[in-house]
């Protein structure tokens, strides 16, 4: 899917040719955290990009700054050409965020109504329902509504001002796959008529199947950003895994062939392109038994761009 595709009626908004989203230099820091060590993104109108990286990574710190939620210790976050609070004071912007935000003794239908309330444009309410599978819902009251279904609610929220940008941190955290699976169809309704979205994840299965575009964190930094392909191919190759007794980074120095290596306790787990010449020289020079070579897939090129043993904390 191509961005041209994606858009075929909204118009380009904010300044002449502003990207969505334009991070430039950015940090934030708490304390000793590092959270965010200088991200510079530019996200273009109409690009459904997911934020993929393991727990801690920095994604919910640097969407708040786009949001406005949070200041940057450093550098900035543009949105649409305007600081943060301007994009969401002009309505260009919504998020879905993982908790809070319901009253839980309102329907859902009144919900919806109470938040179009607050907008002097808003999307028609049995639109926004439908839009977010909850017509059949829309008189149950919130306190009763599965997580997953509070979550379609939240969505609903998001989308009753009908923003260019949607941003979704984390959004199918705690829904089955059914569940799951149902709430991308209508994220991926929304992306057809040109919105841009920004969706936060652990999972690569589902950066891999709705993003047009990943950009991977680690400890705070982009570690790759391309296409789910381009990300993939960084799987190609072999994991080999092997019981080393007191194994160390400094044991690894001098072994051939390994891309990136990963060590819990006595088990050492390690990428390598040539997984032949690292099993020969695992077996002959070294104390390493009971190996395993797997083929990579996914999951392991996830593994590979955010292994730590490159980390320079
Ligand atoms: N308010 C805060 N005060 C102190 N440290 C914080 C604060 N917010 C985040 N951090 C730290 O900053 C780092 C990045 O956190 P962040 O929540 O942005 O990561 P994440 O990628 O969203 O993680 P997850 O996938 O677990 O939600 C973590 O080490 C976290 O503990």
């Amino acid at each position: 899917m191509t961005t041209a595709t994606l858009a075929p009626h909204r118009p380009a908004i904010g300044a002449i040719g502003a990207p969505a989203i334009a991070l430039t230099g950015l940090t934030k820091t708490f304390g000793t955290v590092q959270a965010v060590r200088g991200i510079d993104l530019h996200v273009a109108q109409g690009e459904v990009l997911a934020f993929l990286g393991p727990n801690g990574a920095g994604k919910t710190t640097t969407i708040d700054m786009v949001l406005g939620l949070a200041e940057p210790t450093s550098g900035s976050a543009e949105v649409f050409g305007f600081e943060p609070g301007e994009a969401i004071r002009r309505g260009l912007v919504s998020a879905v965020m993982q908790t809070g935000g319901l009253l839980k003794d309102l329907t859902v239908r009144e919900t919806i109504a109470y938040t179009a309330s607050l907008f002097p444009s808003a999307r028609p309410v049995d639109e926004v329902l439908a839009a977010a599978g909850l017509t059949d819902l829309a008189g149950r009251s919130v306190g009763k509504c599965s997580g997953g279904e509070q979550q379609r609610l939240r969505f609903a929220m998001a989308l009753v001002s009908d923003p260019q940008l949607l941003i979704l941190d984390e959004p199918t955290t705690g829904m089955d796959v059914n569940a799951r699976h149902a709430f991308w169809e209508h994220i991926r309704a929304e992306a057809a008529t040109g919105r841009t979205i920004i969706f936060a994840t652990h999972y690569l299965q589902e950066a891999d199947e709705y993003a047009d575009r990943i950009v991977l964190v680690r400890s705070g930094r982009i570690v790759a950003d391309g296409t789910p392909a381009q990300l993939k191919a960084h799987g190609n190759g072999r994991t080999v895994r092997a019981t080393w007794p007191g194994v160390s980074a400094d044991d690894l120095r001098d072994v051939p062939g390994i891309d990136h290596a990963d060590i819990r306790g006595d088990i050492l787990t390690a990428s390598a392109t040539d997984s032949d010449a690292l099993a020969r020289h695992l077996l002959l020079h070294t104390p390493a038994h009971d190996l395993e070579v797997t083929a990579r897939g996914l999951d392991e090129a996830f593994i590979a761009l955010t292994a730590t043993e490159t980390e320079e904390n």
